[in-house]
C-alpha cells in the first residue's frame, strides 16, 4: 500500500496531488511534463517536496509537517531509470552484485534467481557498453531487485528500445511481476505498457490526478482514459 501526498511548485509545473494504492504494480501515466518523474524522485527521496507524506506498507518515509524525511539510500526503493545508468567500469556481475551488497540477503531474492529470471547467465562478464539497449535494462531491473526494494521504481523502462526489445523486455518484466510480488510504480506514456503490467492506473496532467482506476476500467475505456480525461473538479 502507498500512501502519497506532494505539494511542489517548479518554475513551469505546480505540483499537487493526492493517492492512495494498495495496487501491486500501479502505472503513473500521461503525457510528457505531467509530473510522473517528479512523484518517482519523491519517492526515491531525490525531490524534497515543499510539502507532502509518502508512505509504503505503513513505513513512513517523508512527512513535511512532522520533519520526516527518511534519507534516499535507507528508503529501500530500487530505482530504474530510462537509460539504465550502469556502471561502464563493472562487467554485468558486477553490477548486479553492486546492488545486492547493498542490502542483507535475509529477504527478498538471490542473485541466482535473478540471473535466472531475467537469463543474463551468458551475459555475466561482458561490460556495459557490449550490450544491446534491452540487455542493458535487464541488468538495470536486475540490480534494482536486488537491492530488496521495498517498492520497484520503473522510469519509462522500455522507451527508447527498438520494438523487438521493447516485447523481450516486457515479457521479462511481466515474468518478474508474477514471480517476485515486488510493489512496483511504473511511469510510462504507453498505454499497450500499463495494460500488459500495471493493476491500477493513475493518470497525471499538468502535476495533477485526472483519474485512478483499476487496470480493467482503463482498459475498456483506453481511448476515453488517455486522451479526452477532463481535469478533476
Ligand atoms: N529539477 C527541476 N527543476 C525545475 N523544474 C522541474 C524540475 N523537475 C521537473 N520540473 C518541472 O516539472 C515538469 C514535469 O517534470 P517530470 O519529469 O516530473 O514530468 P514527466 O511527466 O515525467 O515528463 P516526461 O514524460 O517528459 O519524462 C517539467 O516539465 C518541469 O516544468
Amino acid at each position: 500500500m502507498i500512501e502519497l501526498t506532494l505539494r511542489h511548485a517548479f518554475a513551469d509545473l505546480d505540483l499537487d496531488l493526492a493517492f492512495k494504492s494498495g495496487a501491486r504494480t500501479l502505472a503513473l501515466f500521461g503525457n510528457s511534463g505531467a509530473g510522473k518523474t517528479s512523484v518517482l524522485n519523491a519517492i526515491a527521496g531525490l525531490l524534497a517536496p515543499q510539502s507532502g507524506r509518502v508512505a509504503i506498507d505503513g513505513e513512513l518515509l517523508l512527512d513535511t509537517t512532522r520533519g520526516v524525511c527518511v534519507p534516499t539510500a535507507q528508503r529501500r526503493i530500487g530505482y530504474v531509470f530510462q537509460d539504465g545508468r550502469l556502471f561502464p567500469h563493472l562487467s554485468v556481475r558486477h553490477n548486479l552484485l553492486y546492488g545486492a551488497t547493498v542490502r542483507d540477503a535475509a529477504h527478498g531474492v538471490d542473485f541466482a534467481t535473478i540471473v535466472d529470471l531475467l537469463e543474463l547467465g551468458a551475459l555475466l562478464e561482458r561490460r556495459p557498453h557490449t550490450l544491446s539497449g534491452g540487455e542493458r535494462q535487464r541488468v538495470a531491473v536486475g540490480r534494482a531487485l536486488l537491492s530488496k526494494p521495498r517498492a520497484l521504481l520503473l522510469d519509462e523502462p522500455l522507451t527508447g528500445l527498438h520494438a523487438e526489445s521493447r516485447l523481450q523486455v516486457l515479457d521479462y518484466l511481466r515474468r518478474l511481476k508474477q514471480e517476485l510480488r515486488v510493489f512496483t510504480v511504473l511511469v510510462t506514456h504507453h498505454a499497450d505498457e500499463v495494460g500488459a503490467l500495471a493493476d491500477e492506473v493513475v493518470r497525471l496532467s499538468a502535476g495533477r490526478i485526472v483519474r485512478q482506476v483499476p487496470i480493467t476500467e482503463f482498459i475498456a475505456r483506453r481511448a476515453a482514459f488517455a486522451e479526452r480525461a477532463p481535469p478533476v473538479g
